[in-house]
């Protein structure tokens, strides 16, 4: 009996990655598109923006930060098979106001420029570099536009399965369903050791997007930053603060000039007032205020609390680490006045 269920969950595992998958043929089509420089394509700068990109355009940023790290040779990747595995993260986002592709590809990207300007990719090596640039990538993968909360309360599969951290752990199977998919298979050629390693950083970094988990862990983060006690051959140190740099790129559209998180934070609060929506329509319930449209009028300053409780100590502990991510915490004390002067006009 258990060896019949083992076989119906492997076969399930295997339709599943065969309809998560991008064709052969497109990784190909892909695969052969020459690739503009990091500078071309702008993705050294924090005032990134990926809106005058193209999809294609966006595979091609992912393929230039991927060889600009030199993971390419590092790993031993098959580049069809990285152009496959692309597409099929990208196939894997949902069409949903937010939470889709170009939120990811923004985390990447942001991730791409912190590690490069700060040098910190002499901080966490090969190997933890490529588990966050995954990681970044990943993230949000099958993200269907609610939250935690909303699982639970619309007793959804993905609540029975995880309790806490609902969607991350979601997020993070999707990850390693992919990458285990026929023809998507980017880390084959990594021993058995560097394969375990790499998804463990994977995983914890994911699960650190919770803001759940931000909140629980970044005390001992801003002490370490406050003492400057921080020791970065310490392995918990590095987790810590690889953790922390997920949260500042998962977040980092309140970095960005004011027309650009203008634009995000709109997407943003459609989103959470379609779960407000729903949560009112199906299951009657009172949505709280930052998914209730009738509470619109005080989003601005929610977005002032928001920035002010969440965003700037991290922002400012990181500025702090190195100079070369100031421009973050300016970028946030810019949009800070902006919603100040937006809850103010009414
Ligand atoms: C823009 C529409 C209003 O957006 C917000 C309103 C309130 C708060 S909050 O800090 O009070 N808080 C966060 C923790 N929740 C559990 C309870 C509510 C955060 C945001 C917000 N979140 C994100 C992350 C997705 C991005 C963004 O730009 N803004
Ligand atoms: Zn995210």
């Amino acid at each position: 009996k258990a060896v019949i269920a083992m076989a119906k969950q492997s076969v399930t595992l295997e339709l599943l990655s065969y309809h998560a998958s991008a064709t052969l043929a497109d990784a190909i089509r892909l695969s052969k598109m020459p690739i503009p420089s990091a500078p071309k394509l702008g993705l050294h700068d924090f005032i990134f923006d990926d809106s005058e990109l193209d999809d294609d355009e966006t595979l091609k940023a992912c393929l230039r930060m991927f060889r600009d790290l030199l993971f390419i040779e590092r790993f031993h990747i098959d580049y069809v098979v990285l152009c496959r595995w692309l597409l099929s993260v990208k196939k894997n986002y949902r069409n949903v106001t937010y939470h889709n592709w170009r939120h990811a590809f923004n985390v990447a990207q942001t991730m791409f420029a912190i590690i490069m300007s700060t040098q910190w990719w002499k901080i966490f090596g090969e190997i933890e570099c490529l588990g966050l640039m995954i990681a970044c990538l990943c993230h949000d993968l099958d993200h269907r536009g609610t939250n935690n909360s909303f699982q639970i309360k619309a007793s959804s599969p993905l609540a029975q399965l995880y309790s806490t951290s609902t969607m991350e752990h979601h997020h993070f199977d999707q990850s390693i369903m992919i990458l285990n998919s026929e023809g998507n298979q980017i880390l084959s050629n990594v021993s058995s050791d560097e394969y375990s390693r790499i998804v463990k950083v994977l995983e914890d970094a994911i699960l650190s997007t919770d803001l759940a988990v931000y909140f629980r862990k970044r005390g001992d983060f801003l002490h370490l930053v406050e003492n400057e006690s921080y020791q970065w051959h310490n392995e918990e140190h590095r987790k810590l603060l690889r953790g922390m740099t997920m949260t500042v790129c998962d977040l980092a559209a309140i970095t960005k000039p004011w027309p650009i998180e203008k634009r995000v934070a709109e997407l943003v609060t459609r989103e959470f007032f379609e779960q407000g929506d729903i949560e009112r329509n199906k299951f009657n319930i009172t949505p709280i205020d930052i998914m209730n449209r009738e509470k619109a009028n005080e989003l601005p300053q929610m977005q002032v609390g928001f920035i002010d409780s969440i965003c700037l100590p991290i922002y400012q502990a990181f500025a702090n680490l190195s100079d070369k991510l100031e421009p973050l915490v300016d970028g946030v004390k810019k949009n800070r006045y902006q919603w100040m002067r937006v809850a103010e006009d009414g």
